[in-house]
């Protein structure tokens, strides 16, 4: 049985996975999500939403985005075009590794994925043009419950591989962390 690989990041709870490629001279194929097999590791996660995104300009930071409680989500997030250096906050109140980042790059190449728990912002950087990355959402979409961290947050200190370029006007404009903010509770 063609099972994926789930690798813990040094954020407890969020993993980076990498499906089975099966190949043959067609090409090859994929599985990217297994109930049974994400549960067997304790990932439980019921998919609503699902996204897709693309980014023209190489360099180019989306993030760091999440949504508040109640309607903070889990997302899987695979590259299927390109490749970004894709990166997570720990926002949770009283993790031990709160306000610490994690970035792994995922390409079109290596088709690994990302499973991030509720309580982390996301976002990521494009290493190549036109990168394209697909989500898979625990909870809708709920625009009055958006909250972010800005890129080049001093308190978090992300090492961006490259200048950051092209980001939205929203994004550019996220407040600093503010010191008395110490996590998001669930
Ligand atoms: C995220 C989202 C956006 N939109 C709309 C709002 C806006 O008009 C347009 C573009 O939205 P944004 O500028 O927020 O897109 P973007 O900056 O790509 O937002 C995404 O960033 C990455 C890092 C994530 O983790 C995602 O969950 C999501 O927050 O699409 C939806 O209709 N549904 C959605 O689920």
């Amino acid at each position: 049985m063609g099972r994926m690989t789930f690798t813990e990041t040094a954020l407890a709870g969020a993993f980076v996975i990498a499906p089975k490629l099966f190949r043959d001279n067609r090409g090859w194929f994929a599985r990217t999500y297994c109930r049974r097999d994400f549960e067997a590791v304790g990932l439980v996660a019921d998919w609503v939403q699902m996204n897709h995104s693309m980014t023209q300009q190489t360099g180019a930071i989306r993030g760091m985005h999440y949504q508040k409680p109640p309607h903070a989500e889990i997302k899987l997030v695979r590259c299927v075009a390109g490749r970004v250096f894709d990166v997570i906050i720990d926002l949770r109140a009283g993790s031990p590794t709160f306000g610490h980042w994690f970035g792994t790059e995922l390409s079109a190449e290596n088709q690994q994925m990302l499973y991030i728990p509720k309580g982390f912002a996301h976002g990521f950087q494009t290493l190549t043009e036109n990168c394209e990355l697909i989500y898979c959402h625990s909870d809708y979409y709920t625009p009055g419950s958006e909250g972010a961290v800005r890129y080049d947050d001093p308190r978090i200190s992300i090492e961006w591989p490259l200048p950051a370029a092209d980001l939205s006007a929203r994004d550019a404009a996220h407040p600093l962390l503010d010191p008395s903010f110490h996590g998001l509770t669930f």
